[in-house]
């Protein structure tokens, strides 16, 4: 008989989890993701149940990966609104199973594990379409993604200015001093976007907070706020001009609101169809 699983909390994941080998590791895995049954992951799209009396989700997120024999599954909860400033808005944990018999292995803190995979993801996708030269990086949002995103960013990338907005100035401001880096905090959105040439989208609007006019062309965004059919952070505008870069095209379809509430999905699918693009995973 086995023992009981091994408990990893997020002190523990934020020391041994570092963006140098999470960032390779994760581009082995979207590669093989998007090879489809040849690269042997089988990730279902997610399950997300509505806790809807207090503008809560539980999402639970399994995958299989063959060429890692790893057998896992994430659940996370997020909310809307905040109901303590001691508790985040996105809480999760990562089970790890033995593939052979089910058997539990480890109980891992998946907050940590969120705030750095999605970082690292943007990065990876950063690093294949950022513009050259790529001067000015800009955050909107000032919450655990915009911070995961700062580290992550001023790790992989040399930015001459890096800026932050924040709807909450003072939040804004307290990121900057947390970071302990030359960051410039706007006062609009607008004012930090104008220019810059990699853009990272980190908030929870429900309506867009970037507007295409305000983008320099050719700058690379990072969109990853609007997880929710009825979110957006990215106007009708942006989405009609830009060229979109999924993860995976039929969780997109189905989860993004810059997506859905834009109507480019069923033009993405059309232009799926009818002629061959190329799909670079982010
Ligand atoms: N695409 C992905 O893989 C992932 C996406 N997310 C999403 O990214 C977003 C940020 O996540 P966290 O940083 O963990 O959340 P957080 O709660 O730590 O920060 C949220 C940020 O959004 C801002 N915000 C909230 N409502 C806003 C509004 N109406 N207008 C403008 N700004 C607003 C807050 O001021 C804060 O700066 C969330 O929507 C979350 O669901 C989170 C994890 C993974
Ligand atoms: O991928 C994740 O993990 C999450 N995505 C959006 C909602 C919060 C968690």
């Amino acid at each position: 008989m086995s023992g009981p699983p091994a408990f990893l909390g997020a002190d523990v994941v934020e020391k041994y989890l570092g963006y140098s080998t999470l960032i390779p590791s994760l581009e082995k895995a979207l590669v093989n993701y998007s090879r489809g049954k040849e690269g042997g992951i089988v990730q279902p799209i997610r399950t997300i149940v509505p806790v809807a009396k207090y503008r809560g989700f539980l999402g639970v997120m399994p995958a299989y990966s063959a060429v890692d024999d790893a057998l896992t599954t994430k659940v996370v909860t997020f909310y809307e609104t905040k109901t303590s400033s001691d508790i985040p808005s996105h809480q999760a944990t990562v089970l790890l199973f033995e593939p052979s018999n089910g058997t539990l292995k480890a109980v891992i803190d998946g907050k940590v594990i969120t705030d750095k995979r999605t970082a690292a993801v943007s990065a990876i996708a950063t690093k294949l379409l950022k513009p050259s030269p790529a001067e000015v990086l800009c955050i909107l949002g000032s919450g655990a993604q915009a911070h995961s995103h700062y580290e992550a960013f001023t790790q992989q990338f040399s930015f001459k200015e890096v800026r932050i907005w924040s709807r909450t100035r003072e939040n804004a401001e307290k990121l900057a001093k947390a970071v302990e880096g030359n960051v410039r905090v706007c006062s609009t959105a607008r004012e930090a976007v104008t220019d810059a040439d990699v853009i990272i989208t980190a908030t929870m609007s429900t309506e867009p907070v970037l507007c295409g006019d305000w983008v320099k062309p050719g700058a690379h965004i990072n969109a990853l706020g609007a997880c929710r059919p009825d979110w957006r952070e990215l106007d009708d505008d942006l989405m009609k001009t830009c060229v979109l870069y999924v993860d995976t095209r039929e969780a997109s379809q189905k989860e993004s609101g810059d997506i859905v509430q834009s109507g480019v999905g069923s033009m993405f699918c059309a232009v799926l169809i009818h002629t061959p693009v190329i799909i670079v995973l982010r």
